[in-house]
């Protein structure tokens, strides 16, 4: 798939733009803090939804006004798609091909996004929380069921939660537990489950890219960490829930709050046997973390038959020459990459047809 024409208005300091993207590679140039990031957040807000840097709506529309747009016109293998993005800081609206839509559920799922960016190094030495984002948001956008479920599944934990604090406050009784269990144990063992056949595919997806970006002397290993006190068949991870919540019932009740479940979970990642989360270094870790971003391609593609499309934001100017040129020969002529720099030397491998520059200043976008 890929980006045709994007349509913004009052979105951050980009007041009204249209672009005609290159299928293949989108080069954004500018000085710091002149609209690069805006525009690849706007990308990525329509793709899943949210923001990968604000939880308020209204942080993303122009100070000077009350309401932003962003539309594209997405080219997919069998169709095209006009998505539409409509906000004001109380309401968001979608329209899709000019059909209105009322949930982001109906939204996401139609433009697929992976976004490498510096803070991604999180991926690989922030805490737990950061890694089970990255398998979320990529689950989420090839299954609309994984997104409702997860969405099911915080619901369920934040009555739970409240209620194991009433409890341990005297406010509630013991006995309402056990309904909420039930969902939670239901909904969570599922979370689990759909996570733990995902890193079976990362798996090998993800240890082929970090041989391909070390010439072969890098072995990654990634697996599920799951905080059951035993993960054996997934038929009987229901089952592991239940007796882990049974057993530590008083420890809950006096925390106040759920210690099992899939919101407690993480990724283990070894590199030669050693883990590289704590560990690795600086180098190691961000040629991890590209192999993931590396195997999230793949992993999309295998899941929908088409490449997502790829945003680059400032992350050349991190990377060797051989990191920057493995992701340049993953990228070149099959996926749609939209990539930001203050400045960036074209390599000379690039035919001129094949990219597009752009250059930006004070929230105006301009084709060179
Ligand atoms: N809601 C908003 N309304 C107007 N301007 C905004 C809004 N939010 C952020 N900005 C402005 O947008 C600019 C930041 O843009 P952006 O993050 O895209 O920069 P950038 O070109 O990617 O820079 P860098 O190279 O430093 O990452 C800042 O000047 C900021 O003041």
């Amino acid at each position: 798939m890929f980006i045709d024409k994007i349509l913004l208005k009052n979105y951050r300091n980009i007041k009204e733009t249209i672009l005609d993207l290159s299928p293949n590679l989108n080069i954004i140039l500018g000085y710091n803090g002149q609209g690069k990031t805006n525009l690849l957040e706007s990308i990525y807000l329509l793709g899943t939804g949210s923001s990968h840097r604000s939880n308020v709506d209204s942080d993303l529309i122009n100070w000077h006004r009350e309401k932003a747009l962003v539309q594209v016109l997405l080219k997919k293998k069998d169709q095209d798609l006009r998505l539409s993005l409509i906000f004001t800081a109380l309401q968001k609206r979608i329209e899709i091909n000019n059909t209105p839509y009322k949930k982001i559920s109906d939204l996401i799922g139609n433009l697929n996004i992976v976004l490498f960016s510096p803070e991604d190094l999180n991926l690989i030495k922030g805490g737990p929380s950061y890694r089970r984002k990255f398998l979320d948001i990529e689950v989420s956008q090839v299954s609309p069921y994984y997104y409702h479920l997860l969405n099911e599944y915080k619901h369920i934990l934040k009555q739970r939660n409240n209620l194991l604090k009433n409890i341990r406050d005297k406010k509630d009784n013991k006995e309402l537990l056990e309904v909420w269990d039930e969902k939670l144990i239901e909904t969570g063992s599922k979370v689990i489950n759909k996570r733990i056949d995902v890193v079976e595919k990362l798996k090998l997806l993800a240890r082929l890219g970090q041989r391909k970006i070390t010439n072969g002397s890098e072995n990654l290993k990634i697996d599920y960490d799951c905080s059951l006190s035993n993960t054996g068949k997934k038929e009987e991870t229901d089952i592991i829930f239940k007796q882990d919540l049974v057993n530590n019932r008083k420890e809950e009740i006096y925390k106040g709050y759920t210690i099992f479940g899939p919101h407690r979970d993480d990724l283990i990642l070894k590199v030669n046997d050693i883990d590289i989360r704590k560990f690795g270094s600086q180098g190691q870790q961000r040629t991890t973390a590209l192999a993931l971003k590396l195997a999230e391609l793949e992993f999309m593609k295998s899941e929908t038959g088409e490449y997502p499309v790829l945003l680059l934001d400032d992350v050349f100017s991190e990377l060797d020459e051989l990191r920057r040129d493995t992701l340049l020969s993953v990228v070149t002529d099959r996926i749609q990459t939209i990539i930001t720099a203050t400045d960036l030397s074209i390599p000379s491998v690039l035919k001129r047809d094949h990219y597009k520059v752009f250059n930006v200043r004070e929230g105006n976008i301009k084709e060179e």
